[in-house]
């Protein structure tokens, strides 16, 4: 585990920071978890012991000597960093403001991994005194339990601070996917499209949530987490891909913005297991069962596909 970093920090301790630490921290480096807000810090307090439990289920690699620490004293949480893994929220002008701060305390030579969900890396880097730190790090949620890691250099990337990279995520022995800069990478566009066409079917009334949710899991998502959809399309033979696409590309959903109903849910305060309420209804204790309910089928989904040939 040479190429993982001694100390590394984490900004921004919401919903992705705590299981990004984590798992540098099980993998055995020194963690700092910095955030502005005292309350987000206390939160990520509590949560750790139950992310670390989760990281010995599925055997996440360990070495000693790693621990996290949580603060909300910059200075404290940068000294000595390696590797700094920005997770503010996302907005270009708050990352940027993030970066100033970060590189008047740094010096050149510490690497700025971004967590962006898919702000272009070359934009991001063009508020910075050294450019050629700045990297794409997308982890996808929650973090710790999802062993796969994009990579995206933009154009000022030092190139071999992607090599670097590739090694430090291999280090904690997630998967590195290596990509070109595009907004919302690989990831986020594959997984944008599908939500475009979910919600289009929901808002014309074709299928339940409760139907659309069974159709994706069983009939879309079980298959596809074993094989791939480049392999799902020899499985399936191109000419039925070119038999079927020639009618139903057309067809799909090509809005260009935020479908209405999701904005007036949001616009009600309905924003999902955050305010108990979102495209379902939660009652008292239904969030915690629910998330409960998602860790334990990750934990064995991702036990099985570890255990099985890579198709
Ligand atoms: N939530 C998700 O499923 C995923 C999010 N991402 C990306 O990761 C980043 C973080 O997302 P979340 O964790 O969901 O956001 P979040 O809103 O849950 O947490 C962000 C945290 O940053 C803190 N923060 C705000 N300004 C700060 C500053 N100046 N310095 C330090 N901390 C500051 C906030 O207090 C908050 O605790 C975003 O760029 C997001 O797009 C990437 C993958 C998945
Ligand atoms: C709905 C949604 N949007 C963005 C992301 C991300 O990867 O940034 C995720 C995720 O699961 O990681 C997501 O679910």
């Amino acid at each position: 585990m040479s190429s993982l970093p001694s100390i590394a920090t984490v900004i921004g301790s919401g919903t992705m920071g705590p299981g990004i630490a984590a798992t540098l921290a099980r993998a055995g480096a020194t963690v700092r978890l910095y955030d502005i807000s005292e309350d987000a810090i206390a939160r990520a307090e509590a949560a750790y012991g139950v992310v670390q439990g989760v990281l010995a289920a599925v055997d996440s690699p360990s070495a000693p000597g790693g621990s996290v620490s949580f603060g909300t004293d910059l200075d404290a949480a940068l000294e000595g960093t390696e590797l700094i893994i920005e997770a503010v929220p996302e907005k270009l002008e708050l990352k940027q403001k993030v970066f100033a701060d970060l590189e008047a305390r740094i010096g050149d030579e510490v690497i700025i991994a971004t967590n962006t969900s898919g702000i272009p890396i070359t934009t991001m880097a063009e508020s910075l005194r050294v450019p050629g730190r700045l990297i794409g790090m997308h982890w996808s949620n929650p973090p710790h339990l999802i062993p796969m890691i994009e990579i995206i250099p933009g154009q000022a990337t030092d190139e071999a601070l992607v090599g670097q990279l590739v090694d430090i995520v291999k280090a904690f022995n997630y998967v590195p996917v290596l990509e070109k800069e595009i907004p919302g990478f690989v990831e986020n566009r594959v997984l944008y499209a599908i939500l475009r066409e979910c919600m289009a079917l929901l808002e014309e009334g074709i299928v339940t949530p409760e139907g659309l949710d069974a159709c994706v899991k069983w009939g879309i998502g079980y298959k596809l987490s074993v094989i791939g959809p480049t392999r799902l399309l020899d499985m399936a033979g191109l000419d039925i891909y070119q038999a079927v696409s020639s009618y139903l590309n057309k067809d799909l959903d090509v809005s260009t913005d935020t479908p209405q109903f999701i904005k007036d849910k949001i616009a009600e305060g309905k924003l999902g297991f955050k305010s108990n309420g979102g495209m379902y209804e939660y009652g008292e204790g239904d969030v915690d069962a629910k998330r409960k309910e998602i860790v334990t089928g990750l934990i064995a989904a991702r036990k099985t596909l570890s255990s099985i040939p890579n198709v």
